[in-house]
């Protein structure tokens, strides 16, 4: 629920390191920017047509998961926080290992609150904002877009219900939708319907960027 284009030049938080969690990921790619979305609301499907037409790498952040996060959503519990860190701490190592080569990225992910959407682009860092944030940071922030795709239970429901061969079953939408913190200010973000169609969504995200 939500999704995120990055440029990103910051470093990485030593807190938040590749192999945190320890999981069976598949780091791969290359990238300076990227964004984010999910949660079930078409953020794989509208990223992979968006990768092709901008020419972005592209990440499913659910390729990513450690298999103790697919078991758990499988039989349908939600994963709590610390479920996720290590998975979106190794997001945040591959994206930002990827800037290094300076390719632009995509990245499909629930980020369901504003705190899974800061270790995306920062590590996991606890230490208040002023002393955090680099000067390479502060610009980074700047470039981020974070694209909310937003839509109704129902329709969302519909849709999961229609899809096949995905670990997470429709009875877990209810918990997302519970866990939803929708982007804000000072977020840079825009929000889109997921009622429009994948073309549509795809106009209105190059469009935005092409005025950022
Ligand atoms: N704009 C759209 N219009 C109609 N169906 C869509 C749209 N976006 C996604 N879908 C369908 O909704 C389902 C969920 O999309 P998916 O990309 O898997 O979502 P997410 O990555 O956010 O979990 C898929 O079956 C997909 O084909
Ligand atoms: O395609 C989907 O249905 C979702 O992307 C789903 O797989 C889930 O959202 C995340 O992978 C992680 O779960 P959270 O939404 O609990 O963070």
């Amino acid at each position: 629920m939500g999704v995120a284009l990055f440029r990103v030049g910051g470093a990485r938080r030593a807190d938040c390191t590749a192999g945190a969690g320890g999981g069976t990921y598949a780091p791969q790619g290359a990238g300076r920017s990227w964004w984010e979305y999910g949660g079930a609301q078409g953020a794989a499907s509208d990223g992979r047509e968006r990768r092709g037409k901008l020419g972005w790498k592209f990440y499913d952040a659910d390729d990513y998961h450690p298999e103790e996060n697919r078991v758990k959503m499988a039989k349908g519990i939600p994963l709590t926080d610390q479920d996720r860190s290590p998975w979106l701490c190794n997001l945040h190592d591959i994206l930002l290992r990827d800037i290094a080569s300076g390719q632009h990225v995509v990245l499909a992910c629930s980020a369901l609150k504003k705190m899974h959407r800061d270790i995306l682009i920062r590590g996991k860092d606890t230490a208040p904002p002023k002393f955090r944030e680099s000067k390479e940071e502060k610009l980074a922030k700047v470039q981020l877009l974070v694209v909310h795709l937003s839509g109704s239970f129902e329709v969302i429901s519909g849709r999961l219900h229609q899809r096949k061969g995905h670990f997470m079953p429709p009875e877990l939408l209810q918990s997302q939708f519970d866990t939803l913190e929708p982007p804000t200010a000072p977020e840079n973000f825009i929000q889109i319907s997921v009622d429009k169609k994948l073309s549509e969504i795809i106009t209105i995200v190059l469009e935005t960027l092409k005025m950022k």
